[in-house]
């Protein structure tokens, strides 16, 4: 786990890095990190994530509440669902890529599968690309409560991969610290991009 000075640097720079890659326009995305206190640091809501300062990162308490009068993320909520899904998780984020976006609104089932990709690998607990894993995707809502309902059962099933996408939305990944979440999102990042370049292709 991090303490809070930390959280706020790793915060920043997971901004520059996933604007730098184009998955943070217009203020969109968010980021969180478990404090060792049992609090969470979070990105503050409508900051441009490319140009975060470590004053536009904030803690909460577990139920969301802003623990230094500044107002978190809109989407604290889906954050910490999460931590309380899983215990062992350390960092969430948050990406809006244009890619993921419309992966998600160019299929109408509730899930994509990503099959033998090598890039599989990058995620936690696969060691081939001979795999096959299901990227949930939910209905976007401005009520979290909603998305949450929507999509933490899914995430708790046997085989469940860290991530899902919001349809017309984006994508949450998560990990054990800040560089497992970085993997996660650049992974299914770069699959989605994959199949999209296989399909324009055929
Ligand atoms: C133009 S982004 C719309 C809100 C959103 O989806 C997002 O990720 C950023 O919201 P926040 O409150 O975390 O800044
Ligand atoms: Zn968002």
């Amino acid at each position: 786990m991090t303490d809070f000075t930390t959280a706020r640097d790793q915060i920043v720079a997971v901004g520059r890095w996933l604007d730098g890659k184009g998955w943070a326009p217009a203020t969109s995305g968010n980021y969180s990190v478990r404090l060792d206190d049992g609090s969470f640091a979070v990105t503050v809501s409508g900051r441009h994530k490319g140009r975060l300062t470590p004053d536009d990162a904030m803690r909460v308490d577990a139920a969301g509440e802003s623990l230094d009068g500044k107002r978190p993320s809109a989407e604290t909520a889906l954050h910490l669902a999460l931590y309380r899904a899983f215990p062992d998780v350390g960092a969430v984020l948050h990406s809006h890529s244009p890619a993921a976006v419309g992966l998600s609104r160019a299929v109408t089932g509730d899930g994509y599968t990503l099959t033998g990709h090598e890039m599989l690998k990058a995620l936690p607990g696969i060691a081939t690309h001979d795999a096959s894993v299901i990227l949930p995707i939910v209905e976007n809502s401005q009520d979290m409560a909603v998305i949450d309902a929507g999509i933490t059962p899914r995430l708790l099933e046997p085989g469940a991969i860290p991530a899902y996408l919001i349809r017309s939305h984006g994508l949450y990944g998560w990990g054990r610290d800040m560089a497992e979440a970085e993997r996660v999102i650049e992974a299914i990042e770069w699959m989605i991009a994959a199949e999209l370049a296989e399909r324009s292709f055929r």
